[in-house]
Formats: structure tokens, sequence, C-alpha cells
């Protein structure tokens, strides 16, 4: 058994007084020579990277109460600070009675322990921030596995050297192991043991979701899975979307995902509208399992709505950023079989008359757009009719999947529909493509030829 301190405990739980967490989040960023601070990537800003940084960690339900961006003439393998920075850090740790600093940056284990250390606070990084909210926002058990699996490798890589956090939990026993078995050897051991029970619990996940999804995917309407960076402003529109209208259908997914919703559009075509994690730039790749297993609806969506923030001054490298995390997972909208994408141009509210007109006006737009305020409802009845129409006119063709032991339904789509396409997938599964009446569609859910 594994100690407890390696399992997940979110940092919201964190404050003693049972009041909320109190952070300091700082961007730290090199200084040019010029003695101004240079952005670390060529498009964004530190201030922008602060605030995003500022509101991921609000969005794990953190109160900041201080936020700036450090520039650093060194790095300084220690402490990565200088010393009067970690000194002034210091004083306004302790003046404002602040339990956590998010430093947005990759820390090396030492560095974490010795800023620890200087500012008798907890620190976390940039991975540690994204693994909070990987935490939080893991919908299925799958999403929960691969998260705790990321939370456990990360934690791992920071037993080197006197690593201290289990050591303390145990009030200093010294060796529990075999004869000659150091503390961090041990404490290695037991994180690898649960390491590999994880990924045995995962293989059976993984099974009983390819069945989930199979299922889900017969169901008779389309999925529309909502995409965009963080902060884009998504949950606000799934919210809206979706408000007030519990449909008996949603039984059918409550308990897989509660991310997952059944709406009515206006000619009364049912679609599930599904949220995602949000996009964020530069993920460590050791947290991309973690990232894909949020974004399972993605990959197998009928249309995906694209939720960009059209007020932010890094949209464009934002919209980029998404679409290549896409690419990644093997989506490529354009593409031959790639679901179809709109953009949902959010925010508008916070723009002028111009600026609406010259964002529809780019001679470079190359997609199917919809300004839309999520906040003030502000074009969303035109956003649900071009859904309505896209999904609409994929009417007829379907993808099913079934299982190994569903033959007698796929002959059944032979005798009854058309088979555009088949193939049989490393699990055994077999995908089909089919075009079909709406009616035989409907009798072929209804006498399931396998039941
Ligand atoms: N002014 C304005 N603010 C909006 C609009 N839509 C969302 N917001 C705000 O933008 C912030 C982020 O919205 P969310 O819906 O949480 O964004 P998200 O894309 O789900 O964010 P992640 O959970 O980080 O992926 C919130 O403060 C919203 O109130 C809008 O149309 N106009």
């Amino acid at each position: 058994m594994i100690d407890n301190s390696s399992e997940y405990q979110p940092l919201t739980a964190m404050s003693d007084g049972g009041g909320r967490t109190r952070a300091l989040v700082i961007h730290p960023c090199r200084k040019s020579r010029h003695g101004k601070s240079m952005a670390d990537d060529r498009v964004r800003s530190p201030q922008a990277r602060l605030e995003e940084a500022v509101g991921l960690t609000a969005a794990i339900d953190i109160d900041v109460v201080e936020q700036a961006v450090v520039p650093l003439s060194s790095l300084r393998p220690a402490t990565l600070l200088g010393t009067g920075k970690l000194e002034e850090l210091r004083i306004l740790i302790e003046s404002r009675e602040i339990d956590l600093a998010v430093v947005d940056a990759d820390l090396t284990p030492v560095q974490q322990r010795n800023l620890e250390k200087a500012w008798k606070t907890k620190v976390i990084d940039r991975t540690g921030l994204i693994l909070e909210i990987f935490g939080e926002r893991a919908a299925t058990k799958e999403g929960e596995l691969q998260v705790e699996l990321a939370h456990l490798n990360y934690q791992k890589s920071r037993l080197v050297r006197s690593w201290t956090h289990l050591e303390r939990q145990r009030g200093g026993f010294g060796f529990i192991g075999g004869p000659g078995e150091t503390q961090i050897e041990a404490d290695r051991r037991m994180i690898s043991e649960r390491i590999t029970a994880i990924r045995r619990q995962l293989e059976t996940v993984t099974r009983t979701r390819q069945l989930h999804r199979s299922r889900r995917q017969k169901a008779p309407y389309p999925v529309v899975a909502l995409v965009g960076y963080t902060n884009a402003g998504k949950s606000t529109l799934f919210n809206r979307l979706t408000q007030s209208k519990v449909l008996a259908a949603d039984m059918l997914f409550a308990t897989l995902d509660p991310t997952m919703r059944a709406i009515d559009l206006v000619t009364g075509r049912k679609v599930i509208l599904s949220d995602t994690v949000g996009f964020i730039s530069e993920l460590p790749t050791h947290l991309i399992a973690a990232f894909r297993a949020t974004l399972e609806e993605v990959t197998s969506a009928d249309l995906i709505v694209h939720v960009r923030d059209a007020a932010h001054p890094d949209t464009e490298a934002q919209k980029a950023d998404v679409l290549s995390v896409l690419a990644d997972l093997g989506v490529k909208p354009g593409e031959e079989g790639a679901p179809p994408m709109i953009e949902a141009m959010n925010k508008i509210d916070l723009l002028s008359e111009d600026e609406r007109e010259a964002m529809f006006n780019r001679a470079d737009r190359d997609i199917d757009m919809v300004a839309i305020s999520a906040v003030s409802g502000d074009g969303i009845p035109a956003l649900m009719e071009r859904i309505d129409a896209i999904v609409g006119a994929q009417d007829s063709i379907h993808h099913i999947v079934l299982e190994p032991w569903e033959g007698a339904s796929v002959s059944w789509l032979h005798r009854n529909a058309d088979v555009l396409d088949q193939r049989v997938d490393d699990a055994g599964a077999t995908h089909l493509q089919v075009r079909m009446d709406p009616i035989a569609y409907a009798k072929f859910f209804k006498i399931k030829p396998d039941d």
C-alpha cells in the first residue's frame, strides 16, 4: 500500500482555517540585454502569460491575491530567482498570508524544494497546476486514472535527492524496505507499484469505455463537441445551450459523463453537446495522455464547434494552438473523413461594431464563423441554426461501431442500408459508414438485431 500523500489531494482543500487557499501567481521571464523583459515565445507577451496562469489558478477555486511578472536576468539553478527577488517575494507571501505560490514555469525538483523552504509555503509549477485542473475536470474514470498516473510520474521525478514530503509524513522512520533500501528507494518502489496497479485498471476501464462509446454512437443523434482555448467561454456556452433543458435522453448519458447533454435544435432535431477541458499552449508532453483522455468525444464527434475568445489579443495564436492539439489527436478539419468545424467567435459584447465587421471581412478567413456572446445571448439562435443545418446535411450518413459479437447487426445493415465503408479495428470492433433513411435508422435501434 502506498502512503496517502501520493494520492490526488486537491489544492483547494489546503487552507487550514477552513478558508479558501490564497495564492500568489508569478510568471518568470528572461530579461533582454536592453533591460526590457522579453516574451519567452514570439507570440504572447509575459503579461498575457501571467493572466492566463491567473485564470487557470482561479478556475480551480483558489483566490489569487497577488500576481506578478518576474523578469530574470539569469536563471539560478538552485532557486530559479535571484536572492533579492526571493526575499522580496518572501516578505509579500508572509504579509499577505499566502499559502500557495504558483510559478508559471517548469521548476526542477530542487528548485521547487528550495523555494518551498525559502518561502515556507507550498509551491507548484506549471505542470503541477495543469495536473490540478485535469484532476478537477476529469469526467470519466479513464480521465481520472490518467490524471493520477501523470501525478504519480510527476511525483516520482520529484523524488530525486532528498525530497522529503513522504519522509516527513512518516516521521522519519528510516528504512522500511529490505536491507539497504533507503527511504527514497522505498518511496519510489511504492509509487511504481501504484503506477502498475493504475495501468492495469486503465486497461479494464478502456475496454469498458469502448463499450460505452459504441453504445453512445448507436444513439440516434449526433455528437457536437465544444473545443477551445482555456477561458474562451466553452462552459458558459455549454450552460447557455443546455439551460433548463433536462431531457429524458440525458439519463442515458448522465451516468457516463456529466459534460454531455442532449439538446433540442429548432427543427426538433436532437444533438448531444459535449464540453471539453480547455486547451493550453505548451502542454508538457508527459501530460498529453491525460489530456487526450479528457478529449475522448472530440475524435468521434459529428461536428466540432471551436469556441474562440474573439476579444483576446492573442486570439490567432490561441486558434493555432487548438488546431495543432487537434491535429495531434488525429483530427484535421478540412481533411477527408474529418468532422466539419465551425468557429463560434465568442465575447463579441466586448468588441466594437467595426471590430466585429473586420472579423468577418478578413481576407484569410477559411472557416464557417458565427459571432456570439455566451454571456448576453447574442448570436446564439444563429449558432443553433448553423449546427442544425450542418448536422442535418449529414443526416443520412452514419458512423456505426459494432462489437465483435454483434455480427447479426452487421448483416442487418448490409441487407437494409447502403454500406459505404467497413473496417475492423485492433480491438476487433467493426466500424461501418452507412447511408440509410431515418426510418431504417430508427428501426435498427428498435429491433437491435443482436439482442
Ligand atoms: N464578456 C464576456 N465574457 C464571457 C463570455 N463568455 C464567457 N465569458 C467569461 O469568460 C470567462 C471564461 O469562461 P468559461 O466559460 O469558464 O471558459 P472555458 O472556455 O470553459 O474555460 P476553461 O474551463 O478554462 O476551458 C468567464 O469569466 C466568463 O464569464 C462572453 O460572451 N462575453
